[in-house]
């Protein structure tokens, strides 16, 4: 290193040393304040909320030692701000504010306005920018540094080598964060305004991920108490990734954003039985909205008989056909069912009270209002106009009665769909009911026409390829005031009902003029292993723009074996001396002989979503979506196809794991698509 670039780097160091103890300080002031929070709070409600927000301030503060408190420097020459000012002078961007005693800025946070520049910056549009600084970083010290000035046309992009180093450094343990290298494609996405809904389509390994999580942390920084209130929820497809990304927003400083599955999201009942994959396949189906829809609405029924009342004092009285109209009149409302249900009550107590006001001349009470809401005769013609539902109730009724399913799906389902979803062995009770999984979407759709959910502010949707249009349907009805960021790929769509086509998940998600923005450039996947798995892309059946590698590191083997088990033990031994992790995966019929192969070679492998210390993890080709390793060992590709109808959809997300070394292991002939894509 040249020594006037040594000398920079001294005072960058300088910089990082003060600012660590600038940050410490604020640790500490917020610490005091937490102490004596508690004693100025006037009252034991505000001295909760007060110690609250103080205990997260002092979590939000804490200083990880693993990384550097900035990752890079502007320097700014008549920067014009978004408010129209011009900036000048020279700032540090790293994951958080740091403010010396003064409070001027030591390190402004990676969110705020003026950090944007750091990410957009370009010769073209220096946007004030006169240097750019990114730093190199071993854990959490500055070990070098990259300019670039752009008003003298310098400019990198992704030739960065610190960005190159950063996308090489070996994978361990959970996903980190990609706050230093946002890319200027990735960061449009991630500052989006909070209103707009957005549908990224993006190649493996483009920073889909990456930038849902980044998202969320951006708008949590920019709109805190609105989200706080309303909030942001990140959805995954299982738990195994929720525990690979769940350390990245508390990286960022972000530590009460939900992450779930969609099942954690909507199961109101315990899963206790599976449906054959036809059944699965209908329940997930659009049409069971219309089902559901028409099975509750068809319960209103007409007044037979008038409701006859006492109050003790008087009798009144009201005729059928008052009482049908004013049921009429509410359905006409639309209102959710059961608020349609009370209302009616209401309107009924109304009627009454107003016979009694004209006999009296004096309005009941309320004690004498809510008796006659309750009285018998004024629930029984509830109970048989508007019946009181739930959605067990609701769903039980149509997968165990042939009539009511017949009525409710009459020229919407065929003959042979309403047979599929009717139980064979119907409980007695609902009470009794064993529901399955995607029972869980119908019983929240119905739950949906009962009563109106909440909105959410903003759900952000990793692998939203996957998603049936019912689970659409149930993030809809979460956000129906708020907006979403939708990530997945079309290619990776292994699910019965995966979209080929965004334009239907964004019309069942309520989002119909949500902009599909592509993704291309690929930061995990080697150019080797991206070649193969763009050759797969024709037999996928997706219109989708193939990816490119930024990692031109990395290899591909494709080997056949005799004997699976200790081709694998072979290939863990082949990258014992290589750093960062290894998966092996395989479809789910050979993982235990792979799982005893390897015991006897003395390894122990991780499990899913426990975190160990050990290098070599054993997964089903069920659960590595969105997952990745330094080292990818393939077994058997046949069976990984065989496995399931979209079985070639599940390869093509297996093969795109792969950081740095991909070996494909076979006895059976290859499927015949990886045969000619290894041919192509
Ligand atoms: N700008 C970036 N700088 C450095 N690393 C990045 C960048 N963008 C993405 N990465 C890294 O690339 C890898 C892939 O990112 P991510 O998992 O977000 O991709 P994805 O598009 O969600 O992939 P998949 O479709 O396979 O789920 C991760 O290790 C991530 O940290």
């Amino acid at each position: 290193m040249p020594a006037d670039h040594t000398a920079a780097l001294d005072v960058e160091r300088a910089h990082m040393a003060a600012s660590r103890a600038a940050l410490h300080a604020m640790r500490e002031h917020a610490e005091a304040m937490y102490a004596i929070g508690a004693k100025i709070a006037g009252d034991p409600f505000s001295a909760e909320t007060l110690g609250v927000a103080l205990a997260r301030r002092v979590a939000e503060l804490a200083d990880d030692p693993r990384t550097p408190l900035f990752f890079g420097r502007l320097d700014l020459d008549g920067a014009p701000e978004p408010g129209g000012e011009s900036l000048t002078g020279r700032y540090h961007i790293g994951r958080r504010h740091v403010t010396d005693q003064l409070g001027e800025p030591l390190v402004l946070d990676w969110r705020a306005p003026v950090s944007r520049a750091f990410y957009q910056a370009s010769v073209r549009d220096p946007q004030g920018v006169r240097t750019r600084r990114r730093f190199g970083f071993a854990g959490g010290d500055l070990t070098s540094f990259e300019d670039e000035r752009l008003g003298q046309g310098e400019e990198f992009g992704t030739a960065s080598r610190i960005l190159i180093e950063e996308i090489e450094r070996p994978r361990v343990g959970p996903m980190r964060d990609i706050v230093a290298t946002i890319q200027p494609e990735q960061d449009e996405l991630v500052r989006a305004d909070l209103d707009t809904s957005i549908c990224v389509q993006g190649a493996p390994g483009t920073g889909k991920t990456a930038v849902g999580l980044h998202r969320a942390a951006y708008l949590l920084y920019l709109h805190r108490e609105r989200l706080r209130r309303t909030g942001v929820l990140i959805l995954g497809p299982n738990q195994a990734f929720l525990s690979y990304i769940s350390a990245v927003l508390p990286a960022l400083g972000e530590l009460e954003v939900r992450q779930s599955t969609l099942e954690g999201l909507i199961g109101r009942v315990p899963v206790s039985s599976a449906d054959p994959v036809e059944t699965e396949i209908v329940k997930h189906d659009s049409r069971m909205a219309t089902v559901l829809h028409r099975a509750l609405w068809s319960r209103l029924g007409r007044a037979e008989s008038p409701i006859q009342v006492s109050d003790g004092a008087y009798r009144w009285r009201i005729d059928p056909g008052v009482l049908t109209r004013l049921v009429d009149d509410t359905r006409r409302e639309k209102p959710a069912y059961l608020l349609g249900r009370e209302r009616v009550r209401a309107r009924v107590v109304g009627l009454l009270q107003r016979q009694a006001e004209t006999r009296s001349g004096e309005s009941p009470g309320e004690p004498w209002q809510r008796r006659m809401g309750k009285a018998k005769p004024v629930v029984e013609f509830l109970d048989a106009c508007w019946p009181a539902m739930t959605p067990q109730s609701l769903v039980f009724e149509l997968l165990s009665d042939p009539a009511a399913l017949t009525r409710a799906a009459e020229g919407i389902l065929t003959e042979a769909e309403c047979r599929a979803l009717l139980w064979p062995k119907p409980s007695r009770t609902v009470r009794s009911a064993r529901w399955s999984s995607a029972d869980l979407v119908l019983l929240d759709e119905a739950a949906g026409l009962l009563e109106r959910e909440t909105s959410l502010h903003h759900v952000i949707i990793d692998e939203a390829q996957d998603l049936s249009p019912m689970q659409c349907r149930a993030v809809a009805r979460r956000t129906t005031h708020g907006s979403i960021t939708l990530l997945g790929d079309l290619a990776q769509g292994t699910a019965p009902w995966a979209a080929t086509d965004w334009v239907d998940s964004l019309r069942h998600l309520g989002k119909p003029d949500a902009s599909v923005v592509p993704l291309t450039t690929g930061f995990r996947v080697p150019e080797a292993v991206v070649a193969l798995a763009n050759q797969l892309l024709p037999a996928l059946a997706v219109n989708v723009p193939p990816a490119v590698s930024l990692r031109s590191e990395g290899s591909l083997v494709i080997r056949q074996a005799d004997d699976l088990a200790a081709e694998v033990i072979a290939e863990l031994d082949a990258t014992r001396s290589l750093p960062g992790s290894v998966g092996v995966i395989a479809a789910h019929r050979h993982l235990d002989a792979v799982r005893a192969a390897l015991a006897a070679a003395g390894e122990e492998p991780a499990e899913l979503d426990t975190p160990t210390s050990s290098r070599v993890t054993v997964l089903p080709a069920t659960l590595a979506k969105g997952l990745e390793y330094d080292h990818v060992i393939v077994v058997e590709p046949a069976d990984i196809v065989d496995a399931e109808p979209r079985g070639l959809h599940r390869l093509y997300v297996v093969l795109t794991r792969a950081v740095t070394r991909l070996t494909v292991l076979h006895t059976r002939t290859l499927p015949e698509a990886l045969t000619l894509a290894t041919q192509g």
